[in-house]
């Protein structure tokens, strides 16, 4: 199997390094290219065309695919087996979303537990909104606790919708200053959202808010206190109310926990509905995930796609271009379910990876890249490849306006595979009417190399069910990357670090305490913000 798998790379890696292995024009000739890099999964649409995965690359990247196992990996993941293994724990955001029955996770029938989650947190919503008493959520988190819901907020929420939602997340006080005067604090329901309950951001804030609370209310104010968490005993000592307390298991990833008690703040802010088509969406991706063969598994295609651009062609980052306003969140969500999962250096067994794994991702909705970072990826000295993500039909009446979204999104990936050569340049110039010598000068700095790689994503329109199925599609893709590497996709040590030196050095911070033993630039540093503070 190992050998099968090392001549597999051999040949993927032999295909990449081949002369004219990064064009993408010459492929394009073929016109039957377009469809048959085409995918569907669900409602959603991939072109993985502009690309220079030639049927030869594709084919060597599933046969790397069959070597490495990645659908007999898949499937351990669902039997719910500890595939996480440095923590010890299955995944299974699957049973999140998945029907009654279906997943299992050592002795426990997972999918009960959520559904009992479920019933409950469905029932809370009806509560809430039928009590009419709270007009705001303000959930409380960060990371996995946070990014997710926020995420889905952003491009789901509509005026009209059952509550107001508000995220809590970074330890600078600036973030609840901003938000606080804005908040009755009779009228907002809080909620605690933190997998650990531990974590130190979370916590300090939450303890501010819960002073607030109490402020107003006396400890009566503790009753507006919801907790989302797998660790009840520190929930109930914070003093939230044992019916408002929201559990999941530790087989759920801070990263994939949206779909979670969690993601209480999408349901309480956009109604139950809401949040149950969310479900439903990234269930529909799940059965495609779960059933569709390599050639025809669209998280897998948009994998082994990542897998030739790192390791084939040594791109080390992807940008995310979402042409929908309300997907403005979407790239900070990918930043971590891709960053956390996939910047691992070594393997399941402990062993460097010989090659590269995740890429950086960073990404702003398009138009807006546009007048900002574009520039670098038609121009500069290293491709990026770009996720553009189009949304054919809107919620709005403005249609001209969403024309000319739709026009730029699809006009950057047709310029970054096209670029610009010599002739067209010099022609536009000359026409124009320049000076020759002002042609000559200026002829370099406005060549487009093209060959530059894009995949295009298009929904028919974002709703919650569309959503679902986006977001899902991304963490199936994070799935078969690390199995293709080898990496525990799940755990995330390399948090932990800053965390500590973090604890260590707040008391060092407080006024008059001196340094501990630091290098010197951080011990200097120390000092300068002690004299700052004193001054
Ligand atoms: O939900 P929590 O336990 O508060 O964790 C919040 C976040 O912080 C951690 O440090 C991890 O890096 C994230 O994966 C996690 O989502």
């Amino acid at each position: 199997m190992a050998g099968m798998a090392e001549a597999a790379w051999g040949r993927v890696m032999e295909l990449a390094r081949a002369p004219g292995a990064a064009a993408i024009r010459p492929l394009m000739e073929d016109p039957s290219r377009a469809a048959r890099f085409t995918h569907r999964a669900g409602d959603l649409l991939a072109d993985l065309s502009k690309t220079s995965v030639s049927d030869e690359a594709r084919a060597a990247l599933l046969d790397l695919a069959r070597a490495r196992g990645v659908l007999a990996a898949r499937d351990a993941m669902a039997a719910g087996e500890a595939i996480n293994a440095t923590e010890g724990r299955a995944v299974l955001h699957l049973a999140l979303r998945g029907p009654r029955g279906a997943f299992r996770a050592g002795g426990e029938d997972a999918s009960a537990a959520v559904h009992d989650t479920l019933d409950a947190m469905r029932a809370f919503c009806g509560r809430i909104h039928a009590g009419g008493r709270f007009t705001d959520v303000l959930s409380i988190g960060i990371g996995g606790s946070d990014l997710g819901p926020q995420m889905a907020l952003r491009a789901l929420w509509r005026h009209g919708m059952p509550m107001r939602a508000h995220f809590l997340s970074n330890v600078d006080g600036h973030a609840w200053e901003a938000l606080r005067h804005g908040l009755d604090p009779a009228r907002t329901l809080v909620l605690v959202a933190s997998k650990t309950f531990t974590t130190a951001e979370t916590m300090a804030n939450a303890h501010l808010v819960r002073d607030w609370l109490r402020a107003a209310r006396g400890t009566a104010g503790d009753a507006q206190l919801v907790a989302l968490s797998t660790n009840l005993a520190a929930t109930r000592e914070f003093g939230v109310p044992e019916a408002q307390v929201f559990g999941f298991r530790d087989w759920v990833g801070g990263r994939f926990s949206m779909w979670s008690a969690i993601g209480l703040s999408i349901a309480l802010a956009c109604g139950w509905e809401v949040f149950a088509n969310l479900l439903a969406g990234a269930r529909r991706m799940d059965e495609h995930f779960l059933a569709a063969p390599e050639a025809e598994n669209l998280p897998l295609l948009m994998a082994l796609t990542e897998l030739w651009h790192v390791d084939g062609l040594g791109l080390p980052s992807r940008a995310v271009l979402p042409y929908d306003e309300r997907l403005a969140r979407f790239p900070a969500h990918l930043q971590q379910v891709e960053m956390e999962s996939l910047g691992k250096r070594v393997t399941m067994e402990g062993a460097p990876v010989p090659r590269a794994t995740g890429p950086v991702v960073f990404g702003e909705p398009g138009t807006n890249a546009q007048h900002s970072f574009m520039q670098l990826l038609h121009q500069g000295t290293t491709p990026v490849p770009a996720d553009i993500v189009l949304v054919a039909n809107p919620d709005h009446g403005f249609e001209e306006n969403h024309r000319q979204l739709l026009a730029n999104g699809l006009a950057q990936a047709e310029a970054l595979l096209r670029g610009r050569g010599e002739g067209e340049v010099r022609a536009e110039m000359e026409a124009k009417g320049m000076a020759p010598a002002a042609v000559e000068a200026l002829l370099p700095h406005r060549l487009f190399p093209g060959d530059r790689p894009s995949t295009t994503l298009v929904l028919p329109r974002l709703d919650a069910n569309t959503l679902g199925q986006l977001v899902a599609l991304y963490e199936h893709k994070v799935f078969f990357l690390g199995a293709l590497w080898g990496i525990n996709a799940f755990d995330q040590w390399g948090v932990e670090l800053g965390k500590q030196l973090a604890g260590a050095l707040l008391p060092e911070l407080a006024p008059g305490a001196a340094a501990g033993a630091h290098d010197p630039s951080t011990a200097a540093l120390i000092r300068e913000l002690h004299r700052l503070q004193a001054g």
